[in-house]
C-alpha cells in the first residue's frame, strides 16, 4: 500500500485532524520534548590541545546528565504540501558532570586534575515533521530538526580555575557539545515520532478490531497536508477470519469533510455495508426473547395479548416459548442525508420450550424490512432513531393449524413487525454497539459535541475533542 500511485479508488475511510486539534494536540508537545532530552545519552567529550606555557593538555567532560529541565513554550503549525512544524522557545538545560585535565607542567611536574562542572545551556528547537507511508502505515520524518542555542555557560565547582580553560571551552568544548546535542537530542525526538505514529496506528487497528472482524486501515496514499488540516486516507477493507474483501470506491473528495471541527472521520458507504455482512457472517445479527418478555412488549405497545392469533400461537402460554429473531441475509446498507438506509430481510421463529425435549417452532414468518436511521452519541452512549421504514410480507408458516384467516394473520405481522419487530432491534443495537465501542475506550476520550452526518454514499463523524490525557499516559509509559 502507498507505493507509487495515489490511489483515491482504494480509500473506505478518511481521517482529517483540523488545525484547532493541532493546538490541543500541541500542548503535550513540551512533554515530549522533555522526555527526548531525559533518554538522550551524552557521551564523553575528550580531545588534548596544546595551551600556550603549558605544552600539551588532555582534557575530557566525564558523565554528562542533564540536572534541570524546563521548557517555556511551543507552537505547532501546518506547512501546506510539506510539514507539521514545530517550534519550542527557551528550553533551559543544565547539565553536570566531571571535567578531568591533566598536563605535563615541568619537567617533573604533571597536573593531574577532576573538577565538577555544570554547563547552563538557553535554546530553541525546530522541528520540520513530514509525514509518508511506509508499508501502508504513518510515517513520522523528524530529520529536518535543528537547535539554535541563546547561551551556553560554563561553571566550574571548587576554587578557582586556571583561565585557560574558560577558554578552551568557549573555543572548542561548547562547539562539541552543541554538535553533540543537536545529534542527541533529534535522534531521541525521531525515536519517539516513530513510537508514537506506531502507536496510534495500533490503538486505531485495535479500535477497529472485534473477534474475527476487523477493518484495514492501511494508508491507501501518503497523509496530505494543507494549510488548514492534514488527513490520512485508509482501505476500510473488511477482513473477517483472515479474508479480506476489498471494493472500489472513488467517491471520496476534500470538499467533503470541513476544517472548522477538531477531527472528521469520512466513512464510504461500502464500509458500513462490509462491517454488516461481516456481523451476519458472524452470527451477531439475532436475538432471543423469552415468551414473558415478548408478552411484556406487545403489553407496553398497548397490543392485545390474549387475542385467539397469539393464544393459538403460543398454544395459551407465553412462559414456555421462545422468539428467535434474526436477519436472514447480510443486511445492505447505504447512505443518503435523510439517514442510514438498512435493507434486510428479517425472520421470526416462535419456539415451544418442552421440558427435557427439543423445542418445536409454532410459527415462524419472514419480512423484507427497509429502515432509515438517524444516529448519534451523546453522553457517551450512541442513539439510533427510526426515522421511516418500509415493510414488506414474505411468507408465513404455522405449524398448528390457525383458525384465523390468512389476510388478518398478516396485517397482525405487520403490525407485530412495526410495533415490537423493529423497535426490540434497534433497542438491542443500540447498547450492543454502545458495549462495543466502549470495550475499545472510547468512552475515556472527552468527545465534544460530535455529530454523525450522512451523505450520499458516505457518513460523516465530526467532533471536537479534549487532549486525551489517558492515551498520553498510555503512551509515554510504553517507553521507559
Ligand atoms: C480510531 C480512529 C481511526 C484511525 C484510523 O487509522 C489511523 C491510523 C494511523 N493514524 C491515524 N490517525 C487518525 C486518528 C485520528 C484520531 C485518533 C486516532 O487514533 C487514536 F489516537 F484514537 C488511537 F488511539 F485510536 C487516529 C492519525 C493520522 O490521521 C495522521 F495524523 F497521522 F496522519 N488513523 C482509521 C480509521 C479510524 Cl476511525
Amino acid at each position: 500500500a502507498c507505493k507509487g500511485r495515489s490511489s483515491f479508488s482504494q480509500t473506505g475511510i478518511v481521517c482529517r485532524i483540523t488545525r484547532p486539534a493541532i493546538l490541543v494536540l500541541n500542548q503535550e508537545t513540551t512533554k515530549l520534548i522533555q522526555k527526548a532530552f531525559q533518554r538522550a545519552t551524552y557521551p564523553d567529550i575528550k580531545g588534548e590541545r596544546v595551551i600556550l606555557f603549558l605544552g600539551k593538555v588532555n582534557y575530557g567532560l566525564y558523565n554528562i546528565q542533564i540536572s534541570n529541565l524546563s521548557i517555556s513554550s511551543s507552537q505547532a503549525e501546518l506547512k501546506k504540501d510539506k510539514s507539521i512544524n514545530i517550534a519550542i522557545q527557551n528550553v533551559s538545560v543544565i547539565f553536570k558532570g566531571t571535567l578531568q585535565y591533566e598536563y605535563k607542567g615541568g619537567w617533573l611536574l604533571a597536573v593531574h586534575q577532576s573538577v565538577d562542572f555544570e554547563i547552563g545551556t538557553s535554546l530553541d528547537l525546530q522541528i520540520n515533521t513530514q509525514l509518508a507511508c511506509d508499508g501502508g502505515r504513518v510515517q513520522a520524518d523528524t530529520s529536518d530538526c535543528f537547535l539554535s542555542f541563546h547561551k551556553l555557560h560554563l561553571n566550574l565547582h571548587g576554587e578557582k580555575q586556571p583561565g585557560w580553560i574558560e577558554q578552551l571551552f568557549t573555543d572548542f568544548i561548547s562547539f562539541t557539545l552543541k554538535l553533540i546535542l543537536k545529534g542527541q537530542v533529534c535522534k531521541e525526538i525521531s525515536v519517539l515520532a516513530n513510537i508514537m505514529a506506531t502507536f496510534v496506528q495500533d490503538k486505531a487497528a485495535n479500535f477497529l478490531t472485534d473477534g474475527d472482524i476487523s477493518v484495514d486501515i492501511s494508508l491507501t496514499r501518503p497523509p496530505v497536508i494543507k494549510d488548514s488540516y492534514l488527513e490520512s486516507h485508509h482501505k476500510g477493507f473488511l477482513t473477517y477470519k483472515n479474508q479480506s474483501s476489498g471494493f472500489q470506491d472513488s467517491s471520496y473528495t476534500p470538499n467533503m469533510l470541513g476544517d472548522s471541527r477538531m477531527l472528521y472521520f469520512w466513512f464510504s458507504e461500502k464500509v458500513l455495508s462490509s462491517l454488516a455482512k461481516a456481523a451476519f457472517l458472524d452470527k451477531r445479527l439475532m436475538l432471543t426473547l423469552t415468551g414473558n418478555e415478548f408478552k411484556a412488549l406487545l403489553e407496553n405497545k398497548g397490543l392485545d395479548t390474549t387475542q385467539d392469533i397469539l393464544q393459538e400461537i403460543f398454544q395459551g402460554s407465553f412462559r414456555d416459548s421462545q422468539v428467535v429473531v434474526r436477519s436472514l441475509v447480510a443486511p445492505v446498507i447505504t447512505c443518503k442525508p435523510e439517514g442510514t438506509i438498512v435493507k434486510s430481510s428479517v425472520g421470526v421463529e416462535i419456539q415451544l420450550l418442552h421440558p427435557d425435549q427439543a423445542s418445536t417452532v409454532a410459527f415462524s414468518f419472514e419480512e423484507d424490512v427497509v429502515t432509515v436511521i438517524q444516529a448519534s452519541y451523546e453522553e457517551k452512549k450512541l442513539i439510533l432513531d427510526l426515522s421511516d421504514f418500509q415493510i414488506q410480507h414474505k411468507s408465513s408458516r404455522s405449524f398448528s393449524t390457525l383458525s384465523t384467516s390468512q389476510e388478518s394473520i398478516q396485517d397482525f405481522l405487520k403490525t407485530l413487525t412495526i410495533m415490537v419487530g423493529i423497535p426490540v432491534i434497534i433497542s438491542w443495537l443500540e447498547p450492543a454497539l454502545t458495549t462495543l465501542l466502549n470495550s475499545k475506550g472510547l468512552d475515556l476520550f472527552d468527545i465534544i459535541n460530535p455529530e454523525i452526518i450522512t451523505k450520499e454514499g458516505y457518513l460523516v463523524l465530526q467532533m471536537d475533542f479534549g487532549f486525551p490525557q489517558h492515551l498520553l499516559e498510555d503512551f509515554l509509559q510504553t517507553i521507559i
